[in-house]
């Protein structure tokens, strides 16, 4: 199982994404950003893409969409936090975008 991240890890990974849109949630140990698209079918084939990464990796965004914003956070429930694989989706998830 994958570790909750230290500040060491914070600083490393987190930090970066950071400085490229996504924001420390308000209430838990997660990372949220929002992706504002074109168009519904900008947002749609994003998710769609991004749900067969993250069906690949085995860790899966909590996400809405509504038009063409999709509200993306990234936890890891399995440690009640961030870890490696949430910097992992969502550096997925800005190439993607
Ligand atoms: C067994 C399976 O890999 C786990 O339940 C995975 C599935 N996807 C997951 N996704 C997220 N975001 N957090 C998890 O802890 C998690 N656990």
């Amino acid at each position: 199982m994958t570790d909750k991240l230290n500040d060491a890890d914070r600083d490393m990974m987190i930090a970066p994404l950071i400085e490229n849109g996504w924001r420390m949630s308000s209430d838990r140990d997660a990372i949220e950003k929002t992706f504002t698209f074109d168009n519904f079918v900008e947002a749609f084939g994003f998710m769609s893409k991004a749900a067969i990464w993250a069906e690949k990796m085995g860790h899966h965004p909590e996400w809405s969409n509504v038009y063409k914003t999709v509200e993306v956070t990234l936890t890891t429930h399995d440690v009640d936090g961030l870890s490696e694989l949430d910097a992992k989706l969502a550096a997925k998830m800005d190439d993607l975008a």
